[in-house]
């Protein structure tokens, strides 16, 4: 049971649970089973198999009364475990949470749980969504499900290792192209939904920041983290946003959202679209592929009428280091409650208050969580704090008005890479430093986080070892729902060939 381009979407179940050919908790079933076979990737930190079955349940109920709680009753999703989930254990793969179970939902898992969708668990991640690899949590690194596919294999033979999914929302990445969810939330500070998605050749949204809240997703750097959305297309993607989307007293920087429908027009006629490409996105370490798959998409776009322009963003060229002072200061911030008293973990070591913190953070953060904090406190040290951090806000401020000038100059839209590369082979990327690697492969997604702007990541082709590559779209602030419509012609146009449920266990009669 496939749509015409062999992809197993939510509004495909939708239809499905509709015309009774499948019943919520057979669906649920079914995923759970594909957890079981993909255990392998470890894309989950905690499955919620008995929950999950009675929600389904539940929902079965609903919709046999013809009651649905919403148009998503019924359907799949997955948490990152940096949202807190009633009673479910959230750890942000960090050995600091590891005993944390949360007395309240986060504001967008509580929205998707009232439209009745079916939580299957929680995601693995880079632990405090520090990272683009999915490599640097407690809990092991997720592995790409485009690694056991086929024509990977093929094409970069047997011996070849697993690639990486990208990150930091890499768990809910995997879940959702392996279909294990059909929708799932990520977070994105700095690339950490788009860059994900892009690498397991799926649709990967960061909307407007405040249009969702974040009440309950334990934060990174407050002024960019937005919940990310994770679906196989951008229907998919626009339906989840018109039931997350909204104010929330519980987050004074959401807002109310504008009014747009949850469909998108099913054929964009792209000849009013501007199409911007920013020419310093031609960026040191972008693969000849990348470049190549970039300027095919915009010629498809200038073939099917679009205005194609090259535009100039000059300040992209700070971005990395701004956005690393930023970061770092408002993380060395948000992680001193994480000191052993209230909640997490604390050291048995206590010969004083000042050994136990020590101790306690020592032991319960990595070593990426603790350069972080250390960076960013030297950043905020009074002798250091004009120099680092007051500049490092006017840089943003200059970054989000380069966008401001081609956005009011009638671009509509502006095509990016995503990464730089196609998924690194997990061996390639610990034999580099990590961490240098990592703060280089957000430098096309941070821009529109440090400007609040909406971003989405689509699949176009595959590289020639058989992996995805996908391409950026970023649009005017609160243009979420154009800027989908963009995404779903570009999804049209490019026909991406989605990984089949076959590939990722070898169990060859699933179908739905
Ligand atoms: N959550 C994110 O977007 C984080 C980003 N990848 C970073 O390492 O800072």
């Amino acid at each position: 049971m496939q749509d015409k381009r062999g992809k197993l979407t939510q509004r495909i179940v939708i239809l499905a649970f509709r015309e009774g050919r499948i019943s919520p908790t057979e669906l649920c079933r079914k995923c759970l089973n594909r957890i079981k076979k993909t255990q392998h990737l470890n894309a989950y930190i905690t499955v919620t198999e008995e929950l999950s079955l009675k929600q389904a349940q539940e929902s079965e109920r609903r919709l046999l009364r013809g009651v649905p709680k919403g148009p998503l009753d019924g359907v799949p999703f997955a948490v990152k475990d940096n949202f807190c989930t009633k009673n479910i254990r959230t750890t942000c793969a960090s050995r600091m949470l590891k005993d944390y179970f949360p007395p309240f939902n986060a504001t967008v898992v509580q929205k998707l749980l009232d439209q009745g969708a079916v939580l299957m668990g929680k995601t693995n991640m880079d632990e405090f969504a520090m990272g683009a690899g999915s490599i640097d949590g407690a809990f092991g690194p997720v592995k790409n499900p485009w690694s056991y596919t086929e024509l990977y294999r093929t094409l970069a033979g047997p011996e070849a290792n697993w690639v990486i999914t990208g990150g930091s929302s890499g768990g809910s990445a995997a879940a959702v192209a392996s279909l294990t969810s059909y929708l799932a939330l990520g977070s994105d500070t700095g690339g950490s939904t788009r860059n994900p998605g892009a690498l397991c050749g799926i649709v990967a949204l960061k909307p407007t920041y405040g249009l969702l809240s974040r009440h309950g997703l334990i934060p990174l750097v407050n002024s960019m983290d937005v919940p990310g959305i994770l679906t196989r297309n951008a229907g998919d993607a626009s339906l989840v946003l018109s039931v997350l989307q909204g104010h929330d007293v519980k987050d004074s920087t959401s807002f109310p959202a504008p009014y747009s429908p949850a469909d998108l027009p099913e054929k964009l006629d792209v000849r009013n679209i501007c199409v911007g490409i920013p020419k310093e996105y031609h960026a040191l370490g972008l693969s000849p592929e990348t470049l190549a798959e970039w300027s095919r998409v915009a010629d498809l776009f200038e073939g099917a009428g679009a205005r194609v322009e090259q535009v100039s963003l000059p300040h992209t060229q700070h971005s990395i280091v701004c956005y690393h002072v930023l970061c770092h200061a408002e993380v060395a911030s948000n992680m001193a409650c994480f000191d052993g008293v209230e909640y997490g973990h604390r050291s048995k070591m206590d010969s004083s208050t000042e050994v136990m913190y020590a101790t306690t953070r020592h032991e319960g953060f990595n070593d990426v969580v603790r350069g972080r904090i250390l960076s960013g406190n030297y950043f905020l040290l009074r002798q250091n704090y004009q120099h680092y951090f007051v500049k490092a806000q006017k840089i943003r401020r200059l970054i989000s008005d380069d966008f401001r000038r081609v956005f009011s100059a009638g671009v509509d839209v502006l095509l990016t890479p995503t990464t730089l590369t196609d998924a690194t082979c997990y061996r390639d990327f610990t034999q580099e430093d990590n961490r240098t690697r990592s703060a280089q492969e957000d430098v096309f997604t941070q821009p529109a986080n440090m400007s609040g702007l909406p971003a989405v990541s689509v699949p176009t082709a595959l590289s020639s070892r058989g992996l995805p590559i996908g391409l950026q779209l970023i649009g005017r602030a609160l243009e979420d729902h154009k800027l989908l419509s963009v995404a779903q012609w570009m999804e049209q146009a490019v026909a991406f060939p989605s990984i089949s449920v076959h590939d990722t266990f070898t169990e060859s009669s699933d179908t739905i």
